[in-house]
């Protein structure tokens, strides 16, 4: 009895999104077998729906009595005044003999009965009372991101995930879709989209989301009455399907077309002309072209002029100080005093459509817990992969619901776990472990692996001691057999199949990367056992799998901006790497043999008889490998040649090489073979730039080289070599 008294106060009542004010649980009741609702036809009908699913509903007057309604309803009148006064506000009590569920408004008895069915848990309900309200008023996410749109099975879960998490709005605004910008934003959707897009809002409504549908003019508007009216005409379509939420994105196009005061009376007609006649419609929502700090010049104008004439009921997006951006106070008190209204945020995380290469599954951090006064709405710009996003998406849900309360980390793991329930510790040790988005133009970067780097540091500096600890390895050993496990377990899990398969390309690469790493920690058994066979065959082995890793990262995910798998990269595949070279060089001296390199494995060789450029670095990029420039001057003996392998033979589709020679020396060939022996030459001329092109050839071949088929030694340089493959 102590022990099951203990338990129960010590149970964390944990409610997501943390609520503003909740009484220290007081006991618990057991589920009612039967409960009466009182208030049932006056209360918000999602919300009956909700409680309906969760409990059996006696039709006597025995059952346990759930009142249930808004603050004007009779059912809930004693506990109007309980109830706090803001918008999808809501009152929950659960008592030993009746449970009360107020909201300020329907949305806030929908989400008080949300609340309640995350109370339930193991048939017990604990005796609390909560006030509890959202900080931020449009919460949710805009799909806004560049690359494939999401699907519609993707944005049904999307919105029922939105609705247990108390986002309410969902802004569909695909950049890739035609008919959301150029060339069909005037176009009606056809008859398929623009069904899907109205089942889609009766989806939205039935989780209590506001869907806005977003149109993106701005490419090639012209500022007449005919696009004018086009834009009017797009949005009685979308009425028509059921919208009752719009918003313009001006964001991506030419600084030329970006006007704000046209774009500002365009929006101001819209609203006049449409938002205001049709009533039932949500306040517009601008996304403007100067929508971060970086990009804008106050004295220019363009944001002030904004603030100035737009109407005050239409709000304005802001990404932060930069494109991808932390949010703080100090920014957004920059932005409003400009646009004269409180930013509407479009955070640009977990969006990854400028490292296409790399998954964002870390924390959403970087939020200022202390600007809850300062933003009019706050919106996530999500992965093309929807369910890897939410966990992101939860965390922006906790953030913007309860801003001073919110904590990173901590949300973190509640989203891990309420996106694969089944294997979260799994999911997690992925998760960890891919949060970075290495090197990119924004320079935003995530923290990575960060449980790990003091092992990994301590691991690398004993490698490179070659004095190490057998408790430092097997601690190394530990974490990439989880790798392997976490791969293996997620890749066969069945609670979420929509998320592992987007992200199976890099639980593939992944589980790869723990299992090179183990196997590297065995080269430290065969040079401690001081067997150099064995060594060579681990050697080997990790060559292989990089070579699969190598073979994923070319084959799957390939896009055109950042093609491939990364996974890892922050911490764990440099430590491989730096080991594996600092391991082989050990074996060199010991043995007196150089290894071949694999650490930032190429499958392609260089190919030459000059000893100046044999241990040259082979580069590879987008299908282009490339030989590293050689900065002095080469010379090339008769029958000398410098060139690439491919490995295995390829077809070519381009080269280009640069001697540094006005004109192409008559003494050298540009030559190709399949097998090294058979060679033909390989047309080509120079472009303006004084360098060697040559075209798509027909067939595989092996070899590209440069050969000096005169009778002396030939100077020149290797300014650049390079062969671009299917
Ligand atoms: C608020 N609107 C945006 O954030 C627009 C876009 C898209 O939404 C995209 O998802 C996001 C992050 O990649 N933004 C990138 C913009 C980059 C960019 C960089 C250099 C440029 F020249 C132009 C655009």
């Amino acid at each position: 009895a102590i022990m099951g008294f203990q338990t129960l106060f010590s149970q964390k009542v944990q409610i997501q999104p943390t609520p503003q004010i909740v009484s220290q649980p007081s006991g618990h009741i057991l589920k009612p077998e039967e409960v009466r609702i009182i208030g049932a036809n006056s209360a918000d009908k999602e919300a009956v729906k909700l409680l309906k699913s969760l409990f059996s509903i006696s039709e006597s007057k025995k059952g346990f009595p759930i009142y249930l309604g808004e603050k004007s309803d009779k059912a809930i009148r004693k506990y109007k005044s309980q109830i706090p006064n803001k918008a999808e506000g809501y009152y929950l009590s659960i008592e030993k003999n009746k449970i009360v569920v107020a909201g300020n408004d329907e949305r806030g008895t929908y989400y008080g009965m949300q609340t309640l069915k995350q109370l339930l848990v193991d048939g017990k309900l604990p005796l609390l009372n909560i006030k509890d309200y959202p900080d931020i008023t449009a919460r949710g996410v805009v799909e806004g991101f560049y690359g494939t749109p999401w699907n519609y099975e993707d944005r049904v879960s999307q919105l029922k995930f939105y609705g247990a998490n108390k986002l309410n709005t969902y802004i569909y605004g695909p950049k890739d879709d035609p008919y959301h910008r150029s060339p069909n934003w005037r176009e009606p959707y056809p008859a398929k989209e623009a069904k899907a897009i109205k089942e889609l809002v009766q989806v939205a409504n039935h989780n209590h989301v506001d869907f806005v549908w977003a149109i993106h003019p701005g490419m090639d508007i012209k500022w007449n009455t005919a696009d004018r009216d086009a834009a009017i005409s797009k949005f009685e379509a979308m009425y028509d399907l059921g919208v009752r939420a719009f918003a313009v994105f001006f964001d991506d196009i030419s600084w030329e077309d970006s006007n704000a005061a046209k774009q500002a009376d365009f929006l101001n007609y819209l609203d006049d002309n449409f938002v205001k006649v049709k009533k039932n419609v949500l306040p517009l929502i601008l996304c403007p072209t100067e929508y971060n700090k970086s990009w804008s010049k106050i004295e220019k104008g363009y944001l002030p002029t904004l603030g100035e004439k737009l109407n005050p009921s239409i709000h304005v997006m802001w990404t932060g100080d930069r494109v991808i951006s932390d949010i703080d106070r100090q920014g957004l008190e920059w932005i409003n005093q400009h646009i004269k209204r409180k930013a509407y945020i479009w955070w640009n995380f977990p969006v990854s459509d400028y490292v296409r290469d790399h998954l964002l599954m870390g924390p959403a951090y970087g939020l200022d817990t202390g600007a809850s006064d300062l933003m009019s709405g706050f919106m996530s710009n999500p992965m093309e992969f929807a369910e890897a996003s939410k966990v992101a998406i939860y965390s922006v849900a906790d953030y913007a619901w309860n801003i001073k309360a919110y904590q990173s980390m901590e949300a973190w793991e509640r989203a891990l776990k309420a996106v694969m329930p089944n294997n979260c510790e799994m999911f997690r040790v992925f998760a960890i472990h891919n949060a970075d988005l290495g090197p990119n133009g924004h320079g935003y970067r995530r923290d990575e692996s960060w449980e790990f780097k003091e092992i990994a540091e301590k691991y690398l500096n004993e490698v490179k001691s070659g004095k190490w600890k057998v408790e430092t390895i097997a601690d190394v050993q530990q974490e990439f057999i989880q790798m392997m496990m976490s791969a293996k377990t997620l890749l066969q899990s069945t609670d979420n199949p929509a998320l592992i398969d987007e992200i199976e390309p890099w639980l593939l690469q992944f589980r790869l990367l723990g299992e090179s790493g183990l196997a590297l920690t065995h080269l430290q058994v065969a040079l401690e056992k001081n067997d150099k066979a064995y060594f060579k065959k681990l050697y080997s082995y990790i060559k292989l799998l990089k070579e699969e890793m190598f073979k994923n990262s070319n084959s799957l995910n390939q896009n055109p901006y950042q093609p491939g798998v990364k996974t890892g990269s922050l911490v764990i595949e440099p430590l491989i790497n730096n080991a594996l070279a600092e391991l082989s060089k050990q074996y060199a001296q010991r043995y007196n043999e150089e290894l071949p390199s694999i650490a930032n494995y190429i499958p392609h060789l260089i190919y030459t008889n000059l000893n100046q450029v044999e241990n040259l670095p082979i580069r590879y990029l987008h299908k282009t490998i490339s030989i590293s420039p050689l900065l002095e001057v080469l010379k090339v003996p008769a029958n000398g040649y410098v060139g690439i392998e491919l490995v295995p033979e390829q077809t070519v589709l381009h080269s280009k090489i640069n001697m540094g020679l006005d004109e192409f020396p008559e003494w050298a060939k540009i030559q190709v073979s399949a097998d090294g022996d058979n060679w033909t030459d390989y047309q080509g001329k120079y472009n303006g730039r004084k360098e060697w092109v040559g075209g798509k050839l027909e067939g595989l071949y092996r070899f590209v080289r440069m050969v000096n088929t005169s009778a002396n030694e030939q100077e020149c340089y290797l300014k650049r070599f390079e062969v671009k493959i299917k």
